[in-house]
């Protein structure tokens, strides 16, 4: 369908609103602007991000994935994440569990670890396809660091609202400290081909691993196999399950506005107080579900050796609310590095052996009524 557009994102179905954050008055301090940041932190944990200026990199991250699966399946495959709990590298349709009874995922991504791309051509972790190699230096890196600069203006306003030490999250996420963190590029199939693997979700109901996380989301026609056909439309698929609601609602997409949420590791360092919802993804709402879906995200995670534990010693603002929630464990006694591992080991079918398994991937969710 050359020249076509995308349909627009329906009316008709249930959208959850966020708020929209201006990037640029953020780092510029704007007090209005920090307190709405932070309302959102503290009641969904999600939010729209504006200004973030990284058109370009972004547009660029999404010509590296559609080069990466246009390779053939057999060379991706050699660069797999494997059973052991890694998660940089490829992933197949259908390595992971959306739920408890083992329900496949039916998208495939590639994941690219943060140090990889920054000490490129040092193997950090692991190696990647040759498409990734290629655009390791142009477009991952550059990516990587505005996703960094992004999550460091962001923990300036949440580490001074918690009442840290100045530098506190920032340390726990030191840059010279080997981390989880990874960029993802994600495709979906139109709803026709998902049959084929029996699977309404996409990506299961979960909150993230880590720390902080952008997303964007592009959709392409699918009867374009390859990059070129990149179309600036959106498609909507992903879906929160917003605190006391019992049914999920789509999150809109407003074309150039990242998607910001907040992951298990800030929530357990606040003591709660910072919100790591659960999301999910599902097909693109009415007949954007016709279409192939793309989505590329930063994952922020704190260093390997850091505990997820709350900082209690070092505010009271955050001892006072674990007091408040008696009924919350916020001493995992895990590092990142473990808890990281332990999700992606637990969700890959191969190593699953029942109900139990699903249930050893998960983070810090609250009980979905619907799934
Ligand atoms: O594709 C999306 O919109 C969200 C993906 C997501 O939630 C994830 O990869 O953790
Ligand atoms: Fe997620």
């Amino acid at each position: 369908m050359p020249g076509s557009t995308l349909p627009p994102f329906p009316d008709d179905v249930r959208t959850h609103p966020l708020l929209i954050i201006d990037y640029e008055l953020i780092k510029a301090g704007d007090v209005e602007e920090v307190n709405r940041l932070w309302e959102a932190a503290t009641t969904i944990g999600f939010w729209y991000l504006k200004n973030h200026s990284a058109d370009q990199e972004v547009s660029d991250m999404f010509d590296m994935g559609a080069e990466t699966m246009a390779l053939p399946l057999e060379e991706r495959m050699k660069f797999e994440q494997g059973d052991n709990g890694q998660s940089f590298g490829y992933k197949k349709v259908g390595a992971n569990a959306v739920d408890a009874t083992g329900t496949l995922d039916s998208a495939d991504f590639i994941n690219v670890s943060k140090d990889d791309a920054l000490a490129y051509p040092q193997v950090v972790h692991r190696t990647y396809p040759s498409t990734v190699n290629t655009r390791m230096e142009n477009t991952i890196a550059p990516f990587v660091r505005k996703g960094l600069e992004v999550t460091h203006a962001v923990f300036n306003v949440f580490n001074d609202k918690l009442g840290l030490p100045k530098g506190t999250l920032e340390r726990l996420h030191d840059m010279e400290e080997h981390s989880g963190s990874e960029t993802r590029c994600i495709r979906s199939p139109p709803t026709q081909v998902k049959k084929v693997v029996k699977s309404l979700a996409i990506l299961g109901a979960h909150t993230d691993f880590g720390s902080l996380v952008g997303n964007w989301t592009y959709g392409i026609c699918c009867f374009f196999k390859y990059y070129q056909s990149f179309l600036h439309n959106r498609l909507g698929g992903l879906q929160v399950l917003p605190p006391g609601h019992d049914e999920w609602s789509y999150i809109r997409p407003i074309p150039g506005h990242a998607v910001c949420n907040i992951g298990d590791a800030l929530s357990l360092f606040s003591g709660g107080i910072l919100q790591s919802n659960i999301h999910r993804v599902v097909a693109p709402p009415g007949v954007q579900a016709e279409y192939e879906r793309w989505s590329l995200v930063f994952f922020t995670r704190p260093g390997n050796s850091k505990v997820l534990r709350a900082l209690v010693e070092s505010s009271h603002i955050i001892a006072e609310a674990v007091k408040k929630r008696p009924e919350r464990n916020f001493e995992t006694g895990s590092t990142a590095a473990e808890w990281f591992a332990r999700r992606i080991k637990n969700q890959r079918i191969s190593n699953r052996t029942g109900p139990e398994t699903w249930a050893a991937s998960r983070g810090t969710e609250h009980t979905p009524t619907v799934v």
